[in-house]
């Protein structure tokens, strides 16, 4: 029989998260602390406030943990001030406010003492406190087996080559597992050798080897390829153990925090036809130039479809401002004129945030315009909408290859024109069509449906992610 949190002293001890601040790590995380919660392991979900833009609000953390009382939340000390980095990412901030927040993690750590701690990606400093205080230690991988695959890999490529990613240009990126891409297209921070995010990276990358584990949000039939070769340990760098694999997923929200613009939302989708809706959202902080937004708005005039569409204020040119929340976008100045009046009957744009997950959800959405991010992949697959692939950041172009070569889920975004720095109305319009009426986006919208269905599968009672989470909880209760 199996033994309870009470019989083995679990229920003093706490299963620690230790998720990064950004929105798109923590959902998830969230999810998965409900997850642990629901086989009766108490939890603690250890909160980090950076001095700048996560997307992730104080609403937002306010509405998850009133409908989460079993979960506590533990605030760190918020972080005030960084010191300087020499960095374009944000990434590289999110290390050092991490790295800068170990010693109350410490602290909090050596008076909770966990049974276990599961940290995030951007957390792997804190598997020094974990070895002090003898805690296991285990990653909750927020993106998908194939960006592991790359991830474990990334010290490897680091040793045998000299030049930035940068630099290497189209020349392909051999890693086991996963679609040869071209070297511009490996993740946005660690492009460039002498930017810090990219050693916060190559050390995280080797972090994951320490761990007892990594639990990914993923399910096994839809990165089939990647789990195995990454389970197999042909990824991980010479000299290394593999550290365990468990995929868990898909887990996205559970809840939204509606608020009055969600209302208005999905009332306006409940008056639309069936699959007649593309939604064009971009992630927590995703932002486009105004002469994009303009291309846009005149790509989605043109495509004659209904669309529902996200649109937050460009990014400002001064550099200090960067990673600061943005201002509430002025859509007069932003659209191009009269818009809005012409096509107010088939469109709605809502000001920087929609509830994505119930959007996606709504029967009236039929396609997604996304940037890739790994929880709105999850949220549309969980869904059954198709996808068209426009990645911004973080490791989302390394998703838009996975979504098109591998899992054949999405169609990219092409045309991009680097003179003028934008994709032109033209390519906005035909994908869009393509993808809400054209016979390839019937096909697309099948095989997302196929996976929806794996997905639902690998989550039932029994299924491969619900008996993969319930062993590895079975086997922490007996620790
Ligand atoms: O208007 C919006 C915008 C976003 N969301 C939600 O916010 C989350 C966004 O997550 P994700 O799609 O993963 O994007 P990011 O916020 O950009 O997430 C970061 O974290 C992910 C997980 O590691 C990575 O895959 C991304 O590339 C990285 O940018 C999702 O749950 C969305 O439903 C909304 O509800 N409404």
């Amino acid at each position: 029989m199996e033994a309870t949190a009470a019989e083995t002293g679990l229920a003093q001890r706490p299963v620690v998260l230790y998720p990064s601040p950004g929105m798109g790590h923590l959902v998830s995380m969230i999810e998965l602390g409900k997850l642990l919660g629901a086989r009766g392991l108490p939890v603690t979900i250890v909160v980090v406030e950076p001095p700048f833009n996560t997307g992730a609000t104080a609403p937002f953390l306010a509405g998850v943990s009133a409908a989460n009382p079993s979960i506590s939340f533990h605030r760190l000390p918020k972080v005030e001030r960084l010191p300087l980095v020499s960095t374009k990412h944000q990434e590289a901030l999110t290390f050092e406010v991490i790295r800068v927040s170990n010693p109350h993690l410490r602290e909090f750590l050596a008076a909770a003492t966990p049974a276990v701690l599961v940290v995030d990606f951007f957390c792997s400093i804190a598997l020094d406190v974990a070895e002090e205080l003898r805690v296991p230690a285990y990653f909750f991988f927020t993106s998908g087996a194939e960006v592991l695959a790359f991830f474990l890999h990334l010290p490897a490529l680091h040793e045998r080559a000299t030049a930035s990613f940068q630099d290497m240009g189209e020349e392909p990126v051999q890693v086991p597992g996963i679609p040869p891409f071209p070297a511009t297209h490996a993740i946005l921070p660690v492009m460039e050798r002498d930017d810090a995010a990219y050693d916060g990276f190559v050390k995280g990358c080797a972090d994951l080897c320490r761990s007892q584990g990594v639990l990914v949000n993923t399910f096994r039939l839809l990165e089939q390829r990647a789990v195995e070769t990454v389970a197999a340990g042909h990824c991980t760098p010479p000299g290394l153990p593999t550290p365990p694999i468990y995929c868990i997923g898909p887990l996205i929200k559970s809840e939204e925090v509606l608020g009055k613009g969600g209302e208005e939302c999905l009332a306006w989708l409940d008056a639309q036809p069936r699959a007649s809706v593309v939604l064009l959202c971009f992630g927590s902080i995703g932002r486009f130039s105004a002469e994009q937004i303009r291309e846009v708005a005149a790509g989605l005039e043109a495509s004659r479809q209904r669309f529902l569409w996200v649109v937050r204020a460009p990014p400002s040119d001064d550099p200090a401002k960067k990673f600061e929340k943005p201002p509430e976008p002025d859509l007069d100045a932003l659209l191009p004129e009269g818009f809005l009046a012409r096509t107010k009957d088939r469109g709605l744009v809502v000001k920087s945030w929609a509830p994505q997950r119930d959007v996606l959800a709504h029967a009236s959405v039929g396609g997604f315009v996304t940037h890739c991010g790994w929880n709105s992949v999850l949220e549309a697959i969980m869904a059954g909408v198709p996808m068209v692939a426009w990645p911004l950041y973080a490791e989302q172009r390394l998703n838009r290859v996975f979504l098109e070569k591998e899992m054949q889920l999405a169609v990219a975004v092409a045309g991009y024109d680097s003179d003028k720095g934008l994709v032109p109305a033209e390519e906005v319009a035909a994908k869009v069509r393509w993808i809400m009426d054209s016979e390839g986006g019937r096909m697309l919208r099948e095989r997302t449906l196929a996976a929806m269905r794996q997905a639902k599968d690998a989550l039932r009672e029994g299924g491969e992610s619900e008996a993969t989470l319930a062993g590895l909880v079975d086997d922490w209760k007996r620790t």
